[in-house]
């Protein structure tokens, strides 16, 4: 047995926590092999229904399970820890974007980049969920200047998990068949989910599909999931989000399948004319536990356009709060 791992999750009281935190004890995060303890943040008016998520924990007997923190201090929290799932935030409600929240959260995540930067592992691998994910990601970044920035992540997985069922069920192809789809930019409405590589059982996506229903349907649709789900069930996602967020940290600890790609928010290095320092999804593969943007991608006018709006809309968000941008 390996020693075990410490994985810190924030709002681990919440509704998308209530199924990541059983299925990371279970080992479906990083593997049947590697015990993990739990440190688990919430505000303090939550901790006692904590307790009772933490006595669940226990019932459940996980042998993964080493050991649980649950707490109200960032500094306990994130001490020495390995894998850091940023979680704890406001949902939005009907009618609201997720840029809406920034200013109800980017706080939140001002706070934890500084105990990120002052306990956790040097080597952390941060993940963050609360919205609007990739600004919230950019502040916990810039507050934590002893850490690569490489190491700060924002979710997009959910968004690249919804373009991939909606592909395989127009097509009549299963989830396996489809190769290579991305989607770029931000966690918002500006999303531009781009099949022009991707393959399905081996053929173009383009070539199976037409332009108005990639425009009007397949595009808006992806970009709309979160606000129908908030429509439907009156609360916004939470086990599809809890389990994207085990496929990244997955993926990124233990490497992406052979021949294909993952959609991450990163750490924009310049790539494809993304400015330097926006958290922005690119396409990517991981391996050896690190993560790599996927070169070369073509992008034609139609792509390049949505991926300049996207950009847009990170600048934005990123100005709205520079005074949390040490
Ligand atoms: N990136 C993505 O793809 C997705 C992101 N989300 C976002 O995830 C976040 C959480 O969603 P839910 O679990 O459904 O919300 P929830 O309201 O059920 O749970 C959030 C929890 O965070 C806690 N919390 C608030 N401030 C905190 C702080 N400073 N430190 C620690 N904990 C804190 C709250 O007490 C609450 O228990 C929301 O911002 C939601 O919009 C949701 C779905 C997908
Ligand atoms: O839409 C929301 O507010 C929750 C979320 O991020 C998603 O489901 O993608």
């Amino acid at each position: 047995m390996k020693a075990p791992v410490r994985v810190t999750v924030t709002g681990a009281a919440g509704q998308i926590s209530y199924s990541l935190l059983f299925r990371i004890a279970s080992g479906a995060m990083l593997g049947e092999d590697q015990p993990v303890i739990l440190q688990l943040l919430e505000i303090t008016p939550a901790l006692e229904a904590l307790k009772g998520v933490a006595m669940e924990l226990d019932d459940c007997a996980f042998p993964l399970l080493a050991g649980m923190v649950c707490t109200d201090d960032p500094n306990v929290a994130f001490k020495d820890t390995d894998y850091a799932l940023l979680v704890g935030a406001r949902p939005r409600g009907p009618g609201m974007e997720r840029k809406d929240l920034l200013s109800a959260n980017a706080e939140i995540f001002s706070v934890q980049g500084k105990a990120i930067n002052d306990h956790a592992s040097r080597d952390v691998k941060v993940l963050v969920v609360g919205n609007p994910a990739n600004t919230n990601a950019l502040i916990a970044q810039r507050n934590a200047p002893d850490i690569n920035p490489r190491q700060f992540t924002a979710m997009m997985r959910l968004d690249h998990n919804r373009a991939l069922t909606q592909l395989a069920q127009k097509t009549g192809k299963t989830i396996a068949d489809v190769k290579n789809l991305v989607v770029w930019g931000n966690h918002s409405a500006t999303q531009y989910p781009d099949v022009h590589n991707a393959t399905v059982d081996g053929a173009a996506a383009m070539s199976l599909i037409d332009q108005p229903w990639y425009e009007n349907d397949f595009i808006p649709t992806v970009q709309q999931r979160g606000a129908a789900i908030i429509k439907a069930r009156g609360a916004s996602s939470a086990a599809s989000a809890a389990n994207a967020a085990i496929d990244h940290m997955r993926d990124w600890a233990l490497g992406s399948a052979e021949g294909d790609w993952v959609s991450m928010g990163i750490y924009s290095d310049g790539s494809y004319g993304i400015e330097e320092g926006l958290i922005y999804s690119f396409p990517c593969v991981c391996k050896n536990g690190d993560w790599e943007i996927v070169q070369g991608v073509e992008t034609n006018d139609f792509s390049k356009a949505r991926m300049k709006a996207t950009e847009q809309e990170l600048k934005e968000e990123r100005d709205a709060v520079a005074h949390l941008l040490p």
